[in-house]
């Protein structure tokens, strides 16, 4: 009997102003072609905004609705809105890819708990750079600048070791690192 591929979720996680986004649009342009690795597409009751992240928005009750019949991976709430990886992340496990999604520190345990086979890649940066990068990224006010750089982590599950990526140089080193990270991730 042969057994199914089962593929790798990574969850990338940290701070915001960290460079999450920028690192994993960089990677996945650095490695497009590559049918090893799916980037995957969060929903976000946040308008669709040209620049930033490309996500799906949703309307709240569109995001209700969607939940309640299953169309989820994995769901969470921060910053008064929601997110959600859709449930397509498990044909692209069961395909065997590495499949990269930025979730909330907050929702490690229940992709872990769902998902065995995870890596959790944190991005790193001082608090000083994260504010001044939130100022220049303008998508969120002072007031919404301010409450993100308050706001506490989690703690990850016991026994669960990130793999945390420096991203305090320029941006082109972050994406470089990232990207040679997934790449050793695909290549257990
Ligand atoms: N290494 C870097 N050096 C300078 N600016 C960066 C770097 N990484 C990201 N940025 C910028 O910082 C801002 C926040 O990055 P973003 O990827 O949106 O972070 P996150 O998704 O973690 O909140 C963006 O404007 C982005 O262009
Ligand atoms: O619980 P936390 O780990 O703090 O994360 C909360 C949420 O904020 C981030 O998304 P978002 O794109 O809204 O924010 P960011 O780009 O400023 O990190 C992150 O991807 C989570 O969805």
């Amino acid at each position: 009997m042969s057994t199914l591929p089962t593929g790798v979720l990574v969850l990338v996680v940290g701070p915001s102003g960290v460079g999450k986004d920028t690192l994993i649009e960089g990677a996945r342009k650095a490695l497009e072609g590559d049918g090893r690795f799916s980037f995957v597409r969060r929903l976000v009751t946040r308008p669709a905004d040209a620049g930033f992240e490309d996500h799906v928005s949703l309307e709240a009750a569109e995001f209700a609705a969607a939940a309640a019949a299953g169309r989820f991976a994995l769901s969470w709430r921060a910053h008064g809105l929601d997110y959600a990886l859709p449930i397509g992340v498990d044909t692209d496990l069961a395909l065997g890819r590495v499949v990269i999604a930025n979730i909330s520190r907050h929702a490690v345990g229940a992709a872990l708990a769902r998902y065995p086979r995870c890596r959790i890649v944190e991005i790193s940066a001082e608090i000083s750079l994260r504010a001044e990068r939130l100022a220049r990224r303008g998508r969120e006010d002072r007031d919404q600048i301010a409450a993100r750089l308050a706001r506490e982590g989690a703690i990850l599950p016991e026994g669960v070791a990130p793999l945390v990526i420096d991203n305090s140089s320029s941006a082109a080193a972050g994406i470089a690192a990232f990207a040679m990270a997934l790449r050793a991730i695909a290549g257990e």
